[in-house]
Order: structure tokens, then sequence, then C-alpha cells
């Protein structure tokens, strides 16, 4: 395992600046996700640390050994890292067997040793006895285990997984979710995974880069994202944050919270610490931290436009009457009959007054 520190990295093509001065510090052993938008940069900042790409400025490091720079570029294949794809790039004309040895073979390992390894990476992802198959007689979950074993009998310090599971169904992605996790401890390499499934992002990862347009806009772990976002692009983007306006946000009532006026009744949120007094802020809430209230004073008013029953809850899709052009979610129990049209109040139970821009 390794740490990887990205620093200061920028990255163009053409005149497009892709990357603009990303800062990243993974401590060995971690597993990272990178989760963002479509063309936000995340396979660009792989392929960089892959050694794919040049960078323009900054320097790369892998454990202490600086890989990248504008001057130097460490080539792939000495850089020590296992690379997952999301088309598993498996060698169509080579068996199963022969594609997890392959590496080792030509790194010159004899071929009783690469034989016992590859069998024994094979094993680990539950694909023993599927050795002489050409990949071509393999479903689309095999080939991305037969990938994983590659990159196990390698035994890389650093694992880079590129969107791996955006080609299966999604069963095979939950059951594949759980060899991630196995490999992970197994290993105890530190791993970089490439997504833009929020919820594949937190079940996995320690930790989670949220970027944008080409920037890490917050490393955190996925609690913390959940809970405290740092701007609304990742409020938006961890949980299906829904974001109101407040109105006299005022911190003095305890460390951490405060009192905010939205849609014309109060309600305690959680703040940051420096939160300052303030006539207008916005605040993040979760369908979760919603509740319907019988005391029509407890609550702001709502109208209800849709109920969808989802089993464990009815998710109640409606609007505040102050604000009628934004659909709003909250979960409800299914015991509570509503229909469409039906007037609601509606009390914010956790709530976070997004952080003003630095
Ligand atoms: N070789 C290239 N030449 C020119 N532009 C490129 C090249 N590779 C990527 N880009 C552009 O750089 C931006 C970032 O691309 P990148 O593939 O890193 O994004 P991404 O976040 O991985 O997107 P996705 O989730 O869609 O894969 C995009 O606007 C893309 O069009």
């Amino acid at each position: 395992m390794a740490d990887i520190l990205l620093e200061n990295i920028t990255k163009s093509y053409t005149t497009r600046k892709v990357l603009d001065d990303v800062c990243l510090a993974v401590k060995a052993g971690d597993f990272v996700a990178v989760l963002g938008p479509s063309g936000c940069g995340k396979t660009t900042l792989l392929r960089l640390i892959a050694g794919f790409e040049k960078l323009d400025s900054g320097l790369i490091r892998l454990g202490d050994v600086p890989v990248s720079s504008s001057r130097f570029n460490v080539p792939p294949e000495k850089r020590n890292i296992g690379i997952v794809f999301q088309n598993y790039a498996l060698w169509p004309h080579m068996s199963v067997m022969e594609n997890v040895g392959y590496a080792l073979k030509i790194a010159g390992v004899g071929k009783a040793e690469w034989t016992r390894r590859s069998l024994e990476a094979l094993a680990v992802v539950g694909m023993e006895g599927l050795g002489e198959r050409a990949p071509s007689d393999l479903s689309g979950g095999q080939r991305q285990r037969v990938a994983l074993a590659r990159c196990l009998a390698a035994n890389p310090t650093v694992m880079l997984l590129d969107e791996p599971l955006a080609n299966l169904d999604v069963h095979l992605r939950a059951s594949m979710e759980n060899e991630f996790v196995a490999f992970h401890r197994r290993t105890g390499a530190s791993m970089i995974y490439i997504t833009h499934d929020q919820a594949e992002a937190m079940a996995l990862a320690d930790r989670i880069a949220v970027m944008d347009a080409g920037r890490i806009v917050q490393f955190a772990p996925p609690r913390e994202l959940y809970r405290e976002p740092r701007n609304e692009m990742v409020a938006r983007f961890i949980g299906n944050g829904l974001i109101l306006p407040a109105d006299d946000v005022d911190p003095s009532l305890r460390p951490g919270h405060a009192m905010v006026e939205i849609f014309g009744t109060y309600h305690e949120v959680r703040a940051s610490t420096d939160q300052q007094r303030t006539s207008q802020a916005r605040v993040c809430v979760h369908p979760a931290g919603l509740k319907l209230v019988r005391n029509e004073r407890a609550g702001f008013a709502a109208t209800v436009e849709r109920v969808i029953y989802r089993g464990s809850h009815n998710q109640i899709d409606f609007h505040a009457d102050a604000m009628p052009q934004v659909s709003l979610t909250l979960h409800a129990p299914d015991s509570e009959p509503l229909s469409p049209g039906a007037a609601i109040a509606v009390r914010i139970d956790d709530g976070w007054v997004i952080p003003a821009a630095a």
C-alpha cells in the first residue's frame, strides 16, 4: 500500500482547463471514491495518476516517489498500479488464466509461480474452475471478477477503478460492491474508485472527493458530505439534498446550531460553529429530515402533489405554499392517508445551513 498525493494538479486539453489546481491526499490503505457529474474530470484525474497522460503543472507522488510533474512522467508499467476499467479490458484471444497471469509472465515470473498466483487470485474472486474459459464465454460480472483477479495476482500497492460496475445490472452491482470491499480488506491496497453514482460511492468509500468542473469541491467521509455539505452542488448531489431559502439566521442559541426562518416559521437546524448571524442563507434538508406535523403552527404550510407507496414508507412529493414552483419530498408512514391537493404542515427536523462561500 502507498500514499497517493496530488499537489496542485492542472491539466488542459487544447485551451480547455479540465483539471484546475486539484489537491488530494489519499492515505495508504484508504478506499477513496471520486464522485462527480459527467465531464467534471474524473477519468482525466485517474489517467494522470496511472501515468497515461502528462500533467501541465503540479506533482503526483506514490508513496515517497514523485511520479509525475511537468518535467517527468514515470511510465504506467513502473508505477505498480492495478487498474480495473468499466469495459474490463480483457484480452479476447487469451484464456481467463492467461489474462490473469499475463502481467506476471511478462515481468519474468516463472510459469509455476504465475500459475499458482493466478489460481489463488481466481479462487479469491470465486472463479475457481473457470481458468480455461475464453472471456467471451463469461457473464459481465464474471469478466469483472477476472479483471479483479488480474489486479490481485499482480499485488499492486495502488488500485484505480474507473466506473467498474457501470455495465452490470442492479443485482450484480450489489454483489460486486461486496467483492470490492472484500478485495480492499484482503489486499490493503490504496484504492481510488471513480463513479458518478453517489449511492455506490457512499456504500464503498472511507472518504469521497466530490468534483465539479475540474475542481475538488469537498473531500470528506460520506456522513460528513451528507450532513455538512460545503456548497449547494454537494448538497444536491449527495442523498437527494433539497435546498431551501432561509431568512434571519441566528446562531447564538447554541454552538453548531442556528434558528432560521423558512417559509414564515422558525426551525432549529445545524450550522457550522463559525456561522455568523445573517439575514439570508440556504439550508440543505433531506426527505428523511422533513416531518408532517398536525399542529399547523409548528410547520410551514404546504400542499401534497403526489403520494408514492414505497413499501416501508410513503414518499410524499409536495410544495411549500410560499414556493409552489419547487417540488420537495418527505417520507411518511403508510398509515398517513393523504391525497394530491391535501393541505399539510411540514416541520424541519434536521437541516444544515450551507456555509457562505469563503
Ligand atoms: N483526450 C481529450 N481531448 C480533449 N478533451 C478531452 C480529452 N479527454 C477528455 N476531454 C474532455 O475533458 C473533460 C473531462 O473529461 P473526463 O473524461 O475526465 O470527465 P469524467 O468526469 O470522467 O466524465 P464521465 O463521467 O462522462 O466519464 C470533458 O469535457 C472531456 O470532453
